[in-house]
């Protein structure tokens, strides 16, 4: 059974080391760092840009990693499996504005109260009164129709939405006019009163920290004072808290920081309260860390494996809309893959001028009139060709280069019996790719996918979401292209249709799960694009697509057998061509494959995700 603590500190912070970079580029941002809140209170954070404070909240909340220290956040470490913290139990409006745009107000509010497994009927409650006191517009709204202070306002309603116990708001009143400011405070200092709702709040406007209950001074990653404003003020005999502020950062800089008495070892100004009745050094943590390591790791397996529910749901509406409101290019994106199997069928009858070469076709040409005859793509190209340019139709490859040799001919067109079967898995392939490879670019710039996180959304949960809407998108591609290659084109298909769909639908999950990993590595929409048509030429180069793999050098070759696209080409052609089922083993390979390089680029998706925690 697990041990309840009671805290009376809703955070503590002990001797907290963190720093950005390695080796030279290192940068320490916080140094030893001191903090405690107290359950209940409002905790103003100030200090000079750059001096560490977003880096704290952010390592407070469980979204960053610390080097050395201990962070105890309602009662345990964030981030412990189990644990609200990242989750429903902390509301956190960061400092940018983190709102998908075209989202409406009342959409991204039902987002977030999905996320925290709210009901709807409350969620509307909440809507109802935070568009009231935030003087927000119209829930139907869009975000990108509202006003820098309005989209500010929307942001810090997200934070309040699930009346969580733990605030955490990161320059709230950035942009908010002086009345509606003094509102917020007045709410604050009601729902930290009422609520027993603690509150930590980062502002550069200090004078307004003097409605805190506490402040926290911070200057070069560490803690000057933390104090209840009127006791600095009066300690230092000056008039406002600002100049209580300057005057300690000018003493720091001259090292001339006192030490308190009651804070032996500590270079900084506390000033003890009641609250502050257990001290971070009372708890046994290191013990208890111990202990539950195990149970940690285990709940950990447990949460990769089996994803909250109400949480992939929730992701997958919100994908959804955005593609709502994409209509366009999402229409786009349906017909692209229908449209390049269509151009590609249509586009080979171009008549070619003064090719005089020999034509070898592996592809069985049925002649007409039969009707319904299966479609081979190379016929309809060699029917198209006007035999006055490419006269010299070969049966024998022999043959044909016996002429080119002889100089009847300067050239040899050889076309492979599986020319227009791979074309399918090219397609789906690169499409899938393509469709992911943005998945998280915009939303981790934008800030949303932190928010989404700190709500207590997992990374594994994330990629299903997205992976689960982009299939959608996927069978409507799927569909056409089949639609238009075997009904409209007639490409041969001896095999089961059943085994085509799923093949095509594997190799598209595998170039959606690429797509993600692209997206999990790449910072810039730019690079991600880069990287993915850069990830597509050798693919489709090394998977004997293109050339056979034959000719490759045998090191090569190797390479290619270990692609995710070789194996499933190959098994494409057999069930196009030879009809074959998955008892054969070049059929069942390509589906294993398939299935295999799925897992694996999802996995990397996931360590690259859990490493990178944007
Ligand atoms: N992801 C990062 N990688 C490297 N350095 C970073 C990163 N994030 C922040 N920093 C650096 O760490 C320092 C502290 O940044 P932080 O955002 O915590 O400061 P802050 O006190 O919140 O500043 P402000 O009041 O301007 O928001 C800054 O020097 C900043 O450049």
């Amino acid at each position: 059974m697990e041990e309840e603590i009671g805290y009376d500190q809703a955070v503590e912070v002990a001797h907290l080391n963190k720093s950005y970079g390695s080796g030279k580029n290192k940068l320490k941002v916080l140094d030893n760092m001191q903090m405690r809140v107290a359950t209940g209170a409002i905790y103003g954070l100030l200090g000079p840009s750059g001096c560490g404070k977003t880096t704290l909240l952010r390592c407070i909340i469980g979204r960053l990693s610390w080097e050395s220290g201990t962070i105890v956040t309602l009662g345990k470490k964030p981030g412990t499996i189990g644990h609200p913290v990242p989750g429903s139990s902390v509301g956190y409006m960061p400092q940018e504005l983190a709102l998908f745009q075209d989202f409406t107000i009342s959409e991204t509010l039902s987002y977030f109260g999905r996320l925290h497994k709210m009901t709807s009927k409350r969620v509307k409650e909440r809507m109802t009164f935070l568009l009231d006191f935030l003087h927000l517009p119209d829930k139907g709204r869009l975000i990108r129709q509202l006003s820098g202070g309005q989209q500010r306002r929307t942001s810090f309603a997200i934070a309040l939405l699930q009346e969580p116990q733990l605030l955490i708001l990161d320059e709230p009143t950035v942009g908010v006019d002086p009345l509606l400011r003094q509102r917020i405070w007045e709410h604050l200092l009601d729902i930290a009163h009422s609520s027993n709702i603690t509150i930590i709040i980062t502002t550069h406007y200090v004078e307004e920290a003097r409605q805190a209950h506490m402040v926290g001074l911070m200057r070069n990653g560490r803690l000057l004072a933390e104090c209840s404003p009127e006791e600095l003020i009066e300690k230092h005999n000056l008039p406002t808290l600002e100049d209580v502020f300057l005057e300690l950062c000018e003493r720091d800089q001259i090292g001339d920081i006192e030490q308190n008495e009651g804070c032996a070892g500590i270079s900084t100004q506390v000033c003890y309260h009641d609250w502050f009745v257990i001290s971070i050094n009372q708890i046994n943590f290191k013990s208890r860390e111990a202990r539950e390591l195990r149970q940690q790791q285990a709940k950990r397996l447990k949460k990769f494996f089996f994803p909250s529910a109400s949480n992939v749901l929730a992701l997958f509406i919100k994908n959804l809309t955005i593609l709502r409101r994409q209509i366009g290019f999402l229409l786009f994106e349906f017909m692209l893959p229908a449209m390049q199997i269509v151009m590609f069928c249509l586009c080979i009858g171009r008549d070619p001028f003064n090719l005089n070469v020999a034509v070898v076709n592996n592809e069985t040409c049925h002649p007409p009139p039969v009707p319904l005859i299966p479609f081979a793509a190379s016929c309809a190209f060699l029917q198209h060709i006007d035999s006055h340019y490419i006269n010299d139709f070969q049966h024998r490859y022999n043959e044909a280069r016996e002429s080119v040799e002889s100089g009847d001919n300067w050239g040899v067109i050889s076309i492979g019996s599986n020319f227009t079967q791979d074309l399918m898995i090219r397609i789906t392939f690169f499409m899938a790719t393509g469709l992911t490879a943005m998945s998280f670019v915009l939303e981790r710039k934008q800030g949303l996918l932190d928010r989404s996180f700190v709500a207590g959304v997992t990374n594994m949960e994330v990629m299903i979401g997205h992976i689960s809407t982009q299939f959608l998108v996927m069978l409507v591609q799927v569909s056409l292209l089949l639609v238009f290659a075997i009904a409209v084109f007639h490409v041969v298909a001896e095999g089961s249709l059943v085994l085509v769909v799923l093949l095509t639908l594997f190799q598209g999950l595998v170039g959606m799960a690429l797509g993600l990993l692209i997206s999990t590595i790449c910072i810039e929409e730019t690079s991600a694009i880069q990287c993915a048509l850069g990830s597509v030429y050798p693919n489709m180069l090394l998977s004997g697509i293109i050339w056979p793999l034959e000719s490759m050098p045998m090191n090569l070759r190797y390479v290619s057998y270990c692609l995710p696209m070789t194996y499933a080409a190959e098994a494409m052609r057999c069930i196009l061509a030879r009809g074959w089922g998955l008892t054969y083993m070049p059929v069942w390979r390509g589906f294993l494959m398939s299935i295999g390089w799925g897992w694996i680029l999802m996995a990397l998706s996931a360590i690259a995700l859990a490493i990178r925690k944007f």
